[in-house]
């Protein structure tokens, strides 16, 4: 077949890609057809391989001699020399070739017995041998010997499987005649990968050393483990023949011998030996070859085509449009993450960038503003505090609305940290992004370092102005305080409610009621039913109120002499106090009772003149102990009240250090402020909840987008630094090279399969 269509060139061909993929440093998954020799150590493969060549060139030795796998490419040749792929030195002395095979082995795996998969590759040409391409693989092994490595089994077994499982491989499996065929670990690891026999070639050695009365005719005769392929004997030069030095020549005549003469084996002698066995292999390969030919072509195409994107973007795209190019896929990545369009894969784990700012937006920011309006717990107490403090010595009658203002704008003032917290958080995200996208560019280092510098600064200037421009807002807020807010009409409903309390209550209210004694004459009856009202005191016969005798207006009145029982009510100015009299007398029942009444009256505004020969508890009382109320009383913030302001806390009661306990009127208050300021929070958390997404998506996530669209690429041109923001670091370097070295040789190898392809097929139709 190969004399008719010139096939036994296909050999060479597969030798030719074989140089051609040997000399990547790249491991390239193309599966070229050739043989594979596997075996247990000391099977005989080295002989069998040598007899092909009728030379001794391949290293012997006890234990694992073979330790990297050794391509044998045989070119039918006129002369005859060996050349190795990892050096330019020819060959004449096959002998120096063992010695070269032993010091390349030892180059690579050191002078460990260990194994490597590394593969030596040795070209031979001989007018002797068929064109063929063996790999000789190092011998299975089960038990460790010497200084071998403990797992040497296994990186064997490895070792064997990365050849034979490639489908292109045959694979000639050698077996010793003299062990159990049933035990032939060829013939095991084989079928692991070859079930059906149909890629492995049986080889039995050994046959000369069968116990006598034993043959493998069975064996041989593909009776006992059928292979597609068939089985071969043969028989080599004996450990004995090898220390006498026989030749290998005349070694493969006594083979033939052997055959020829031996009673079993005599009807088969012309399918036995090694001669024929090379014959075989040569013919199962090239017929191998021609099969896979068309499916190596297709996948060296495919394989090209999956190289030649890249190898013209290196080939033809200059340092601007890579650049650019990178640029963009930035962009397009940052933008995807935040407006979720464009995504290669939707995470299902995680959140993306856009849907986390929308979870700030939208639930945290939300959230947070929302809780600020109730205050915390001190929040009456504060407010209590805020209206004291705001009116100062004075009292209100009437809600102070600058409580409600300083309330309301302390806790506006209490948005800034949370807005501006949210600020920090989306520049965070927006930072990460930046270096998660950033580390991708591995090809430009100082590329990928420039961006991430400059787009993180970027993030961070408008981080500090959008937080500026939110405070301003937060600011602007606290500025004025819009009590006419279509949506704050309850500060007057609020104003007019309270109005009508106080009004209500002070109808309704009375100061004191009591018996007094009154000295002087002023009335018939010394006891009298005293009512003390904010503006007047009154009195009346009987408790039954029902005939008022007499009443003094309060409002320039001064109280004296109080003594055990009694004081002394006068008018200020010396003026008669009741008809003629300057002064009413007033006893009581009791110096408490006494003091009572002028505790009262002090409150709504009467002076209380100390008698300056009054001891301090003479009279059994100590007078300034009399509780002088300040000026949040009630009665002091009732509406129309003409009484005396001048009401100021005596210096000798005010005791600033303790709890403040508000009274009952700035509970009120405190109550009627929190309400509004809860109202009026709402307005402005409305407002903010609204314009905090507004204001960052505008003056930071947006910008940083234009930045990153518009600004970048800009920035290298106008510093002129693109051509160093492109260097490449070593290794891609070395990358870009193997892309072009690999696309270079898979077209090569296409070239050559395609003309080899042409010439067959010419051949096969003419
Ligand atoms: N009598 C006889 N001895 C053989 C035959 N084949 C090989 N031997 C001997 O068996 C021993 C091992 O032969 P090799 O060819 O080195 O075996 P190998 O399988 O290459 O060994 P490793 O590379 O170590 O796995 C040598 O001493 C050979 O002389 C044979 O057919 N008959």
């Amino acid at each position: 077949m190969e004399d008719e269509f010139g096939m036994k060139n296909l050999v060479l061909t597969v030798n030719k890609l074989q140089e051609i993929f040997a000399k990547l440093t790249m491991q390239i998954d193309i599966d070229l057809p050739q043989i594979a020799v596997v075996g247990i150590q000391s099977s005989g493969k080295s002989s069998v391989l040598e007899k092909f060549i009728a030379k001794d060139f391949l290293p012997r030795g006890s234990g694992i001699v073979t330790r990297r796998p050794l391509i044998l490419q045989l070119i039918n040749n006129e002369d005859e020399f060996a050349k190795f792929d990892h050096s330019p030195e020819i060959f004449y002395d096959f002998y120096k070739i063992q010695r070269e095979i032993e010091a390349e082995t030892e180059r690579v795996v050191g002078g460990l017995k260990a194994v490597s998969s590394m593969p030596i590759v040795l070209k031979i040409f001989s007018p002797n041998v068929l064109n063929l391409t063996l790999v000789d693989l190092p011998g299975i092994t089960k038990v460790p010997i010497g200084d071998q490595p403990s797992d040497i089994e296994n990186q064997v077994r490895e070792m064997i499987f990365e050849y034979i499982t490639k489908e292109n491989c045959l694979i000639l499996a050698v077996t010793p005649a003299n062990i159990d065929i049933a035990n032939s670990e060829a013939l095991k690891l084989a079928r692991e990968v070859d079930p059906l026999g149909k890629r492995t070639i049986g080889v039995i050695t050994k046959l000369d050393l069968m116990d006598s009365g034993t043959d493998a005719v069975d064996i041989l005769e593909n009776k006992i483990f059928p292979l597609e392929r068939g089985y071969v004997g043969v028989v080599n030069r004996s450990q004995k023949d090898l220390d006498e030095k026989l030749d290998i020549k005349i070694a493969a005549e006594l083979e033939n011998e052997y055959f020829e003469n031996h009673p079993a084996y005599k009807h088969m002698a012309h399918r036995m030996g090694t001669a024929y066995l090379q014959k075989v292999l040569n013919k199962q390969l090239v017929e191998h070859i021609f099969k896979t030919l068309p499916t190596l072509r297709d996948r060296l195409r495919k394989y090209l085509m999956g190289l030649e994107d890249e190898y013209n973007h290196i080939e033809s795209t200059s340092n601007v449009k890579l650049m650019n190019e990178v640029i963009n896929q930035l962009k397009q990545e940052f933008r995807s993450e935040l407006d979720g369009y464009g995504q290669k894969e939707v995470s299902m784990k995680g959140l993306t960038t856009g849907a986390t700012i929308n979870e700030i937006f939208n639930i945290k920011l939300q959230k947070e503003t929302f809780n600020m309006h109730s205050g915390g717990k001190d929040l009456r107490s504060e407010i209590g505090m805020t209206i004291r403090n705001v009116t100062g010595m004075y009292s209100n009658i009437f809600i102070p609305e600058k409580a409600f203002d300083r309330v309301v704008t302390y806790f506006i003032e209490k948005m800034k940290p949370v807005i501006t917290k949210y600020v920090d958080e989306i520049s965070m995200i927006l930072q990460n992004n930046v270096r998660k996208y950033t580390d991708k560019i591995n090809r430009y280092p100082n590329l990928r370092e420039e961006l991430r510098k400059l787009v993180i600064t970027y993030i961070v200037e408008r981080e500090v102005v959008c937080k500026d421009r939110l405070i301003e807002m937060v600011d602007s807020e606290m500025s004025y305080i819009n009590k006419i807010h279509e949506d704050f009409c309850v500060f007057d409903e609020a104003k007019k409610i309270e109005e009508e309390d106080i009004v209500e209550k002070q109808e309704e209210r009375f100061f004191m009621r009591g018996y007094m004694h009154v000295s002087g004459g002023l009335v018939s009856s010394e006891r009298r039913w005293f009512v003390l009202t904010p503006d007047i005191l009154c009195w009346y016969k009987d408790e039954s109120e029902r005939e008022m005798e007499g009443q003094i207006p309060l409002g320039n009145l001064k109280i004296s002499d109080f003594k055990k029982s009694q004081f002394k009510l006068s008018e200020i100015e010396g003026k008669p106090i009741f008809k003629d009299s300057m002064s009413l007398k007033l006893i009581c029942k009791s110096p408490e009772e006494a003091k009572e009444w002028i505790e009262n009256m002090s409150r709504i505004g009467i002076s209380y003149q100390k008698s300056s020969t009054l001891q301090r508890g003479e009279s059994g009382v100590n007078i300034d102990t009399i509780s002088i109320y300040g000026p949040e009383t009630p009665f002091l913030t009732r509406k129309n009240t003409n009484f005396s302001r001048n009401n100021s806390v005596p210096k000798e009661t005010y005791e600033p250090d303790k709890p403040v306990k508000h009274s009952t009127k700035v509970d009120q208050q405190v109550d009627t402020i929190k309400n509004l300021t809860e109202k009026y929070l709402m307005i402005v958390i409305k407002n903010t909840k609204d314009r905090v997404p507004k204001m960052i998506t505008w003056l930071l996530i947006n910008n940083v987008n234009n930045y990153i669209d518009k600004d970048l690429v800009t920035h290298f041109y106008e510093n002129d630094i693109v051509d160093h923001a492109m260097q490449r670091p070593p290794s891609e370097q070395e990358r870009i090279d193997n892309v072009k070295t690999m696309y270079s040789a898979c077209k090569e190898a296409l070239d050559i399969i395609d003309k080899e392809y042409e010439r067959i097929t010419v051949k096969y139709f003419d």
